[in-house]
């Protein structure tokens, strides 16, 4: 996959978000680390991986994709932020059920909060690329997605979203 394509994309959408929200440069550092957490807790929701209590069935394959790309976003966007860019590599299928693999993405979250080194970035990267290897997303498609919704993320700027 071509990371670095998905880089440029985000930096233009960064760029355009903070002009037409006039932040004039403020710190958002801690919004997007959050911003990211929840959005992973989004796409646990959609799976519904981890509610043994309930036989409701999880939602399709497109809906936990536009969800997952959400992630992608943000993870980029940690990126650019901190000056690091993630570099293509094997993704290996873990093999580790949905949720063990969502808590490891859940732990290298607060690990990059507590400590934004390229060390801590790398491995958030690799394992949100292993929770989408998990949920059964293709790397081509994942790229797809996230072209799809970057654009939708300019829609709902102009939109006053
Ligand atoms: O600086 C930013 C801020 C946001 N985004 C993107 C990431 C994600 O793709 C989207 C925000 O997620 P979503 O579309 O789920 O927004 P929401 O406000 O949580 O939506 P909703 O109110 O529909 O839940 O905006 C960026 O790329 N850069």
């Amino acid at each position: 996959m071509e990371w670095d394509c998905l880089y440029q994309m985000q930096k233009d959408l960064d760029k355009y978000i903070e002009n037409n929200q006039s932040l004039g440069g403020r710190e958002v550092f801690e919004e997007k680390c959050l911003a990211l957490m929840v959005e992973v807790g989004e796409l646990a929701n959609e799976t519904r991986c981890f509610k043994f209590w309930s036989k409701k069935p999880r939602n399709n394959h497109y809906r936990i994709l536009e969800e997952y790309v959400d992630g992608i976003h943000f993870i980029l966007s940690l990126g650019l932020e901190k000056g690091y860019q993630y570099s293509s590599r094997e993704v290996k299928n873990p093999d580790r059920s949905e949720t063990a693999q969502f808590n490891k993405v859940f732990q290298a979250c607060t690990s990059f909060h507590q400590h934004p080194a390229q060390e801590e970035y790398e491995q958030l990267f690799a394992s949100y690329l292993q929770l989408g290897s998990v949920l059964g997303f293709k790397e081509e498609e994942v790229q797809q997605a996230y072209i799809k919704k970057n654009e939708v993320n300019y829609v709902r700027q102009e939109e006053g979203y």
